[in-house]
């Protein structure tokens, strides 16, 4: 059964708006970020992210955004078109804004914290002019993030980006994302999120993030089935929500629900998991897939993100991924 129905023979498979930023993971892992004295440097961001999942996946992927006119700017730009991403809008901030920092805190496998530098961040500076119409017209599916809804003008352009995919028919993927850094206040982030869900096809959250668009009263027991069903009133054909390690539910406009559990991992870090499961999970359902295979195939990838040190350049391919369901299947891969 076709849930989801992508338009055929465009130029790009995918399309993701929002944040472009550097992720500083520890070196040594372990110990609270006072003792932490070396970090790797990787592109990161949530959206961005998913874009290099999508894209070592074999899609053609392009990215809108705006990057710092300085060396962090470059080495960003620069990765992604080593990754095959399309950057042409990707627009260069020339206000001295700068580049969104994420130093990566690992205490333990389990116990993991982002601390956040984001004053003045050239992301948030993007604005609705300079987002093309015609790369949304040409991509299958659009992505947004929640975070850059945080403040305008960036909140602007993601909204000209949803019109512009509502107007030329491109499917709209939204990964909740959500971030507290930025935003002023719960009810300005439910005001945000919920305007923008409204016009979406596939919505992607854990159950906390959710919880953030929706009142009390609503939905005193946090029901997975009542949060869905609300979007389906709207455009949403798809509502997944993320559980971490107990796995996730993908609710359908049909009424149907799908559980998917998340596979066996040797946990370096928890962060990273979001993005590569919603890499799999679209890659998937964009090759025809069941909803099952497609959220398996989104868990198995983000187990490998999470067993690995980085989020961004550890996006599996296709063969790591079918390679690690495999190895899972014979019982050779252990949880930590
Ligand atoms: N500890 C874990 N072990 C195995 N798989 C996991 C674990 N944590 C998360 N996953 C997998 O990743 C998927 C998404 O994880 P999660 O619900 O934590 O999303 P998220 O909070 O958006 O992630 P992030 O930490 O990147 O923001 C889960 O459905 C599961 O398949
Ligand atoms: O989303 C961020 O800004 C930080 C990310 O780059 C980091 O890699 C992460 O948390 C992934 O979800």
């Amino acid at each position: 059964m076709t849930y989801v129905s992508f338009p055929a023979s465009r130029k790009k498979d995918f399309t993701a708006i929002g944040r472009l930023c550097i992720d500083l993971n520890a070196n040594e892992i372990n110990r609270p970020m006072e003792e932490t004295m070396t970090f790797t440097k990787y592109v990161g961001g949530s959206p961005a992210n998913i874009t290099i999942g999508m894209s070592r996946l074999g899609m053609e992927t392009a990215f809108i955004g705006k990057i710092a006119g300085d060396q962090m700017g470059r080495f960003i730009q620069s990765y992604l078109e080593k990754n095959g991403i399309d950057t042409s809008n990707v627009v260069t901030d020339n206000t001295g804004a700068v580049t969104g920092l994420a130093f990566t805190e690992i205490k333990s496998p389990t116990d993991c914290s982002i601390l956040m530098y984001r004053d003045n961040v050239a992301d948030l500076l993007l604005q609705a002019s300079e987002v093309q119409e015609q790369l949304i017209a040409d991509s299958k599916v659009l992505l947004i993030s929640g975070t850059a809804l945080a403040q305008s003008p960036s909140r602007e352009a993601v909204i000209q980006a949803l019109t512009y995919a509502k107007k030329h028919g491109t499917v709209i993927v939204f990964d909740l994302d959500y971030r507290p850094y930025t935003w002023t206040s719960d009810e300005e982030t439910a005001v945000y999120y919920n305007l923008a869900a409204e016009k979406c096809d596939i919505i992607l959250g854990t159950r906390e993030e959710f919880d953030m668009m929706e009142t009390f009263e609503n939905n005193p027991d946090h029901n997975d089935q009542v949060t869905a069903q609300k979007w389906f009133d709207f455009a949403a054909k798809i509502v997944v929500i993320k559980h971490g390690k107990e796995g996730s539910i993908a609710y359908t406009r049909e009424g149907l629900s799908h559980r998917a559990n998340s596979y066996p991992a040797r946990v370096v870090k928890t962060f990273g998991a979001g993005d590569s499961y919603a890499a799999g999970f679209l890659y998937g359902l964009m090759q025809g897939w069941t909803i099952e295979r497609s959220m398996s195939y989104g868990s198995a990838a983000a187990s490998i993100v999470i067993s690995s040190h980085s989020c961004s350049d550890a996006m599996p391919s296709v063969e790591q991924v079918d390679d690690y369901i495999e190895r899972c299947n014979r019982g050779e891969i252990v949880p930590s």
